[in-house]
């Protein structure tokens, strides 16, 4: 089975209202790759706003959701209010709340774990900074976050709404892009390990993403390797290139 091409626009927190309808307004006039499923994280307080704009194909995620279903927990958001206002995705496991909002991996589990059984897809991020890099412990720090949230999921059905992203820490908002080999090598193995560990099918069907400073410009070339399945775009998304990127798939 062909795995349909995937890219997220995640917005994080940029915008104003004026700025968002009009990215929303591109987005809805631009000829978008029927091929090419496009989910869009706008802030919180933008997701009503972007849903009600944006064209019905195209859907809208949340950057964070809560595991807890209501009640005294200040600041969050639940999966039930994501589902009644047609917020049908999550971005869980950015290294920019694990690392400057301290989730740790058991946070990120519990959350995916909430969210995909409430009937929430995740965007489920990895990835490894600069210094794990440099002492070639990439694999390590990717296959424990896998294993951590693999656990916490138990079994293969959670897989089925589960969209993986791998950005490497020291490729965001950086300008420095991993290469394709660096990126391939990473899927490859990421695909190895669902394989090995979850089944081959969840292996053989879940999304792999690239993320980490995607661009109109190198987004073609890394389309062109065989386990990545689409892209999670930060500041590219709120740029008219986004479209170039959806549009990436030969
Ligand atoms: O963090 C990212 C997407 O989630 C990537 O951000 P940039 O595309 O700005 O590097």
């Amino acid at each position: 089975m062909a795995r349909k091409f995937f890219v997220g626009g995640n917005w994080k927190m940029n915008g104003t209202i004026e700025s968002v309808k009009s990215i929303v307004d591109g987005l809805n006039k631009a000829q978008l790759d029927p091929n090419t499923e496009v989910v869009i994280a706008p802030p919180a307080l933008y997701l009503l706003l972007v849903r009600e704009h944006l064209k019905p194909t195209i859907e809208v995620a949340a950057q964070n959701v809560f595991d807890k279903p209501n009640g005294a927990f200040t600041g969050e958001i639940s999966v039930s209010q994501l589902k009644d206002s047609n917020i049908t995705w999550a971005i869980l496991g950015h290294s920019e709340r694990r690392t400057i909002l301290g989730e740790s991996d058991a946070v990120v589990a519990s959350k995916t774990k909430y969210a995909t059984d409430g009937g929430i897809s995740v965007i489920w991020c990895c990835g490894e900074s600069l210094e794990e890099r440099e002492a070639g412990k990439t694999l390590d720090v990717i296959t424990g976050q896998l294993k951590a949230v693999s656990e916490k999921l138990g079994g293969a059905e959670a897989w089925k709404n589960i969209v993986v992203a791998y950005e490497p820490i020291w490729a965001i908002g950086t300008g420095k892009v991993a290469s394709t080999e660096q990126a391939q090598e990473v899927h490859a193995a990421i695909r190895k390990w669902l394989k090995e560990n979850v089944s081959e099918s969840v292996a053989e069907e879940t999304r792999i993403l690239y993320g980490g400073s995607v661009n109109g410009k190198n987004c073609k070339e890394l389309a062109t390797q065989p386990d990545i399945d689409g892209f999670l775009v930060g500041g590219a998304s709120l740029k008219p290139e986004f479209v170039d990127i959806i549009n990436s798939k030969q």
